[in-house]
């Protein structure tokens, strides 16, 4: 990692002078971070933007800023949050760290997955907590808890249940709209899953249209879900599902994603965990529960694991890296 870089001229950027920032990625998918212990750096979208433009900023798909839950004002499903559930407590001397995630574009969002497992090690890093082997850190999104342990590839989360965005449609046909994109010779029926934020996952048949996607232009999905939607176009490999090195099924899918509020990003933690829910609907078939998806920046595994009321938790896991830290000017 670079030290001590210092960044000049950041438009809109002044009251954050002098704040130390981290750029990480996790599987290519890149962020600014920045620690917020006492909750005096909330963002606006102007900021967040400029911080993200990789000709006048960082440059990042997302920022996320690290607070603890108690020091965030302002934000209703934080307050919500801590209100509902009496477990959920954050003090000073036991913070409960709240990943506020930004896309891009300045916008919020509900969970980032790769930005989980960037806040993690970027939190250790920091020495802001401490994560040994077998142990299990909370963070709270505005998805509502998350938690990450350490595995060989770097982190692992446990990302709660995956659900269809609009339930009656998607169990009748396994689709339930029409995504057109730049590279498609016509529209293709989607699935829309929701990983606590919004996804619309297209099948493709083979790789070279895969490829052959243009993703600067936002694919148009209709009906679009109602807080808008990150795409995702899958290729399922050929055979599914083969045996890892030891003799337990693994499924295996291609992807590549458009999201909501950056554009076409290297990986995106949620969408791999909807892309692969897609495919084992399409399957018809949820025997298989671990799945690789390639994405343009590496390779994740999302694991599901069924409820006693027959809803899947979702687990995802890869590596994250800190690229530099150094100080606004
Ligand atoms: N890249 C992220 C998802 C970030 C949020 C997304 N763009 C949205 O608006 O929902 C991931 O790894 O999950």
């Amino acid at each position: 990692m670079k030290e001590n870089c210092v960044a000049h001229h950041l438009t809109g950027l002044d009251a954050l002078a002098g704040i130390i920032v981290t750029k990480a990625h996790a599987t290519g998918n890149d962020f600014v971070m920045l620690a917020d212990p006492a909750g005096e750096h909330e963002l606006e979208a102007h900021q967040v933007a400029a911080l993200c433009d990789r000709h006048l900023g960082i440059g990042g798909d997302g920022v996320i800023r690290a607070v603890p839950a108690h020091q965030v004002f302002g934000d209703a499903s934080v307050s919500r949050m801590l209100a509902e559930d009496p477990e959920l407590t954050s003090t000073e001397d036991a913070p409960l760290w709240f990943m506020d995630y930004r896309n891009g574009d300045g916008s919020i969002a509900e969970m980032c997955g790769n930005g989980v497992r960037a806040f993690a090690h970027f939190l250790i890093a920091e020495d802001l907590v401490q994560l040994s082997e077998g142990q299990e850190l909370p963070v709270l999104t505005r998805a509502g808890l998350r938690s990450v342990r350490k595995v060989p590839e770097g982190y692992a989360i446990g990302m709660g249940v995956w659900s269809f965005i609009d339930p009656e449609l998607a169990s009748s046909n396994a689709s339930d709209s029409l995504v057109i994109a730049s590279g498609l010779d016509e529209p293709r029926p989607a699935l829309s899953i929701s990983m606590g934020n919004p996804h619309t996952v297209v099948a493709l048949g083979d790789t070279d249209v895969l490829e052959g996607l243009n993703l600067h232009e936002e694919p148009k999905v209709d009906p679009v879900p109602p807080h808008g939607t990150n795409v995702e176009f899958v290729v399922p490999a050929d055979p599914l599902v083969s045996t890892d090195e030891a003799g337990e099924p693994v499924g295996r899918v291609r992807m590549r994603v458009h999201e909501r509020g950056v554009g076409e990003t290297m990986s995106c933690g949620t969408g791999a965990c909807a892309a692969a829910a897609a495919v084992r609907v399409w399957a018809s078939d949820d025997s298989v529960t671990a799945w690789k998806v390639d994405v343009p920046g590496g390779q994740v595994t999302v694991r599901f694991t069924a409820r006693p009321d027959g809803a899947e938790d979702v687990e995802l896991a890869g590596p994250a890296e800190l690229v530099l830290r150094g100080t606004l000017s």
